[in-house]
């Protein structure tokens, strides 16, 4: 364990996400831009994720890492088939007494910690410590299903999934949020006990409810309702990170893909990918790919499997017959880890049909590639919402009531509106507010300001 020398001049935040490099990234980025700006930065996670956190997230080389041990060796989701996943949570609960040690130690002013940590506070506070939820979820998610106010209504505790269809009393009322049955049941597992007999949605409650205050990777011109519904719930501080758009990564795009790439008109090809732990189902892989394929439009479609099943063996058994033969011409699949921002950022790639995950939205917008949204869990529903509906930056694929299926010709319709009939409405429209929003985003004064603000606000009540 690192012992380290206390400077109470600089603000010393300790950073400690859950164990998914989809909560991980936000953690670094964020991690990256206080430490640029004078911030001591220590970072806590799992020895095995360690080599990734640095070269592929790209921590700043000069921030400290502390790996902590986990009894069963096992590091992040990405090594977990989506059923075990909660058993991570478990781990992280066994952390607590290496945590608390650490923070004896460090003596930070502040930690920024997860979802799933909500013993985290009080540890904290006995220690004289400030303690930080850091959502790496938007609020217009955290605001409709995490706050007190949800079970109001509710009989007994006894949340169903109808309950979840209707936003909670009090939600801002010109949102048009609202779930379909699919998105609603999709939350249910929240209510399951898991870990130290408690439901995940306690958890979280808890942890909101309890640490010092909570900050948001997001920005007022966003989600200000759902910002100030939050504020109201919890009755503390609500502060922003803005919505930490990456810096331009060190890497260069692979030549297989940039040679691939050069060979299409300038915004013409589609990326399609699902971040770092969604997988599609059979169906949904066959009628997006025979969507793809309808569109007659150049596109690269990834796909990922849990780590127990055979990638190649999936693609073989889930994509339509003869569909490799038919799109070589025009069409790339693949499987693993690629390099999504710099893929977004060639000149070529037009769109990104996406799983609505916050940060890839995020590079799709500042990197003017036009958003179909395909959201199939948890916030990436409200994020969906969020930008096609709130924001009018995107269009979402038009999806089953009652379980979510989509057809081949719902993907061609969702393709057509923004890259083939961009001239009439509603896409023209969508295009406009698309470019609008990229160009907020890719401010650097305004997203400078964001990190000013919150340093100023951490420094104060520190
Ligand atoms: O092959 C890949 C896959 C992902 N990324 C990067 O990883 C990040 C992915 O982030 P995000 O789009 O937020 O997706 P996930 O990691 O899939 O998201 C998980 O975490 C998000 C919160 O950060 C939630 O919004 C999502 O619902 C949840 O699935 C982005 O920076 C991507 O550029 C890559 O570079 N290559």
């Amino acid at each position: 364990m690192a012992t380290q020398f206390v400077n109470h001049d600089h603000l010393h935040v300790v950073m400690f996400p859950f164990l998914a490099f989809g909560h991980i990234s936000p953690f670094v980025q964020l991690s990256n831009k206080l430490f640029s700006h004078g911030v001591r930065i220590t970072f806590l996670s799992a020895e095995s994720n360690i080599p990734r956190i640095r070269s592929t997230l790209n921590l700043d080389p000069a921030i400290n890492i502390i790996s902590l041990q986990f009894p069963n060796g096992v590091s992040s989701t990405a090594d977990l088939p989506p059923h075990l996943a909660a058993n991570l949570v478990h781990a992280i609960d066994l952390t607590q007494p290496q945590v608390k040690s650490l923070l004896l130690e460090l003596k930070p002013h502040y930690i920024f910690f997860d979802f799933a940590q909500h013993w985290l506070p009080k540890i904290a506070s006995e220690l004289g410590i400030k303690s930080v939820h850091f959502s790496v979820y938007s609020a217009i998610s955290d605001s409709y299903i995490t706050v007190p106010s949800r079970f109001s209504n509710v009989e007994g505790r006894n949340i169903t999934f109808e309950n979840l269809k209707t936003p909670p009393p009090g939600y801002p009322q010109n949102s048009h949020v609202s779930l379909k049955a699919f998105e609603a049941m999709d939350f249910m597992f929240l209510f399951n006990r898991f870990g130290e007999n408690l439901t995940g949605y306690e958890r979280v409650l808890q942890s909101l409810g309890e640490c010092s205050f909570i900050v948001f990777k997001t920005c007022k011109e966003f989600e200000g309702p759902y910002l100030e519904y939050m504020e109201r719930q919890f009755r503390k501080p609500v502060l922003l990170s803005g919505p930490l758009v990456p810096e331009p990564s060190m890497d260069v795009l692979e030549e297989k893909w940039s040679k691939w790439l050069d060979t299409f008109p300038a915004k013409s090809v589609i990326l399609c990918s699902f971040g770092s732990e969604t997988f599609l189902n059979d169906d949904q892989i066959k009628e997006l790919a025979s969507g793809l394929e309808l569109s007659g439009l150049p596109f690269i479609l990834v796909l990922n499997f849990p780590s127990d099943l055979s990638a190649e063996s999936e693609l073989e058994r889930t994509l339509p017959k003869g569909f490799l033969e038919r799109v070589k011409e025009r069409g790339v699949v693949h499987t693993g880890w690629f390099q999504q921002q710099l893929v977004l950022k060639h000149s070529s790639v037009g769109c990104y049909v996406c799983h609505a995950g916050f940060s890839s939205v995020i590079e799709a917008m500042v990197n003017e590639c036009q958003l179909v949204l395909l959201p199939f869990k948890g916030d990436q529903f409200f994020n969906s919402k969020l930008v096609a509906k709130d924001l009018e930056a995107g269009v979402e694929v038009n999806r089953r009531e009652e379980d979510g299926y989509f057809h081949k010709e719902d993907v061609l319709k969702a393709l057509k509106t923004i890259m083939l009939e961009d001239d009439k409405e509603p896409g023209k429209h969508i295009r406009e507010n698309h470019m609008k929003w990229g160009k907020f985003l890719s401010d650097k004064e305004v997203q400078n300001k964001f990190i000013t603000d919150l340093l100023l606000q951490l420094k104060s009540m520190a």
